[in-house]
């Protein structure tokens, strides 16, 4: 991998080992190096002296850092369970990693401690500015502290995921209090987790801080396009990262889902009465937009839809704390859904689900969660459709969702081709099935009256039984499978009109209620027409029972003919193809002389 280096740090890192920033820059590498989870790739190459080190891990920021190590010249060689091998400016050392505290995304930091070929025990820290800041000895580097979190801002506006770096040396009675409680920790068999999180809290603290880093999150190919489409078609787009608020911000910007033009309301607050102040106020103002909006508009708007300004939420993780679960979670949730964008920053992962759970419990609307990494694993559970993104995080994400897929884009023609498609299939097919029973059912049920309940049948068991078995089943299925009521294309270009199923248009009371009618007039129709034809001849009830099964037959696939909105050779097969299949049952159960229809 190719990585531009800085002139400047290089020759810092090289020439001058006894400067004390020298010194510095060194331990920073070392951090990038060995602070994290990667596993080095040794591969071999044409020329036998030159080797490629491929770095893999589930954290694509960490494989990063690891390279940029590499390129300055402190290179992670190898790791096994115990230790590391870094090569130092072409000298291979050893450091043994005597314990690792783990990254989670409550955390937001992890650390391990290294065991230094000079035997001096030391902790190196990388974590989220907001969780790094919290441990760090501020009285001592207030100005290293300002400048890093100038840095961090630079970096954070440019929409670059910010860590930050630190260390500490670690005194002998300190590490070996820390390593009798890590062993201890490590083997217990209740509260693991727990015990672990409070050593490494303990640990990590008074930290040093070595420098800041920024990694360039790439959006993929189409994400702006996508969300354009997705809020045409109606639905409301919220993001929900971990990331800090400027590097969500501005990455809300590059996927297009905050405008310049739009009023941002931000929710940034360390206590609950400041968090329910900001709450009132922004309710206040989505009032006041929403009664700008109304005059001059009989219907009532959104207050993020009127004339030109566009509500825009942004929340902050710390705020949510304070939010979620509390009574001030109905204030969110109104100021939510009157803002057309709501993009949360440094959440957790529960409270990713929580978010979710807000809509879910007080709509009726579906909620659909995409992510790619673990820590989006609760909200894909908890959301009435997860998708998990295939993505270099591992997949978690794609264990725990109902659909998966590689890129973001693809959940445009999975919602606006083959949800529009699925829906209006299954609309329709529930319509169908109630209307095909319905009719039949009818047509006995008239020969019922007719016969003044003398419990005798007309048509024969065999036919009630395979009418849904066979002679309306399959055209069923076949169109329930192949049939489109708009193609592909035009369902993409035109986003809008995925909201027939937000209208409920092809599966609602009313056309439950008209397909009824219909079934009584056309089951009255089936029976009365053979009825009256044959009314004065000689031919047997059991015959004219065929031919009402028959007519019922062929009538319900005529409807079914009549509604399929695009004809392919299969449809044709499987309609004409049970009606002919019907007739040859209808003669066969006749000619059988052990079934009933015989004679
Ligand atoms: N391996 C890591 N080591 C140390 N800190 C990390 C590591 N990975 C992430 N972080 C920090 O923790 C924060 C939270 O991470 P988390 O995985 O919850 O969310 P995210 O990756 O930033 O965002 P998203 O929700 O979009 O995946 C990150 O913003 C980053 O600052
Ligand atoms: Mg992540």
């Amino acid at each position: 991998m190719a990585v531009r280096t800085d002139p400047q740090l290089l020759k810092l890192l090289n020439n001058d080992s006894s400067n004390e920033e020298a010194k510095l820059v060194l331990e920073f590498f070392l951090a990038l190096a060995a602070c994290n989870t990667i596993v080095p790739l040794v591969l071999d190459t044409r020329d036998p002296k030159q080797k490629l080190i491929d770095y893999q891990g589930e954290s694509p920021d960490e494989q990063a850092l690891a390279y940029a190590a590499a390129s300055y010249g402190i290179v992670l060689v190898e790791r096994t369970s115990g230790y590391v091998v870094i090569d130092v400016l072409g000298d291979r050392q050893r450091f043994d990693i005597l314990g690792l505290h783990e990254f989670d995304s409550d955390r937001k930091r992890m650390s391990v401690i290294v065991g230094c070929p000079d035997k001096t025990v030391k902790l190196y820290v990388k974590g989220a500015d907001s969780s790094m800041f919290g441990i760090i000895n501020k009285s001592l580097e207030l100005d290293n502290v300002r400048a890093t979190e100038a840095h961090l801002h630079k970096y954070s506006s440019l929409g670059l995921r910010t860590l930050v770096v630190g260390m500490r040396e670690l005194s002998q009675p300190e590490f070996e209090e820390w390593q009798l409680a890590y062993e201890k920790a490590s083997t217990a068999v209740l509260g693991r987790g727990n015990l672990l999180r409070s050593i490494a809290a303990n640990v990590e603290c008074n930290i040093h801080i070595l420098g800041a880093s920024g990694i360039e999150d790439k959006l993929q190919d189409g994400v702006p396009e996508a969300i354009e489409s997705l809020r045409q078609a109606g639905m409301k787009v919220w993001i929900l990262t971990g990331d800090k608020q400027e590097t969500a911000i501005s990455i809300g910007y590059s996927c297009k889902l905050l405008t310049n033009d739009m009023t941002q309301i931000v929710i940034n607050n360390n206590s609950k009465e400041s968090c329910k102040r900001s709450l009132e106020e922004a309710l206040a103002r989505t009032k006041e937009h929403r009664v700008a909006s109304s005059i001059g508009s009989p219907y009532p708007v959104l207050a993020s839809e009127s004339s030109g300004t566009v509500l825009a939420l942004i929340v902050d993780g710390n705020s949510l704390v304070y939010i979620l679960e509390t009574e001030l979670q109905e204030e969110l949730f109104k100021v939510a859904t009157e803002c057309s964008v709501v993009l949360c920053c440094r959440v957790a992962p529960l409270q990713k689900a929580g978010i979710v759970a807000l809509i879910k419990n007080r709509t009726d609307d579906m909620t659909l969660a995409i992510g790619d990494g673990a820590n989006d694993v609760s909200m894909i559970q908890m959301a009435d459709v997860g998708v998990g993104i295939n993505g270099q995080e591992g997949g978690q994400a794609v264990m725990a969702s109902d659909f998966s897929m590689g890129q973001f884009r693809f959940l445009v023609p999975l919602l606006l081709v083959h949800g529009h498609w699925n829906y209006q299939r299954m609309g329709y097919m529930i319509l169908y099935n109630f209307y095909k029973n319905a009719t039949f059912v009818l047509v006995l049920f008239w020969y019922v009256l007719y016969t003044s309940f003398t419990l005798t049948t007309a048509i024969t068991e065999w036919s009630s039984l395979l009418y849904t078995v066979l002679y309306t089943s399959l055209p069923t299925i076949v169109v329930g499978i192949l049939d489109k009521d708009l193609s592909k294309s035009t369902l993409l270009a035109y986003p809008k009109l995925y909201g027939s199923g937000q209208r409920n248009e092809k599966y609602n009371l009313n056309l439950f209620v008209l397909n009824m009618l219909e079934a009584l007039w056309q089951s009255l129709v089936v029976f009365y027409i053979p009825y009256f034809a044959y009314r004065q001849s000689t031919i047997g009830m059991s015959s004219l029972g065929d031919l009402w099964a028959l007519a019922s037959v062929i009538v319900v696939n005529m409807q079914l003919a009549m509604d399929i909105i695009r004809w392919n050779w299969i449809i044709h097969v499987f309609v004409w193809g049970t009606i002919a299949a019907t007739v040859i049952c209808l003669f066969v159960i006749d000619s059988i002389w052990v079934l009933p229809g015989y004679g």
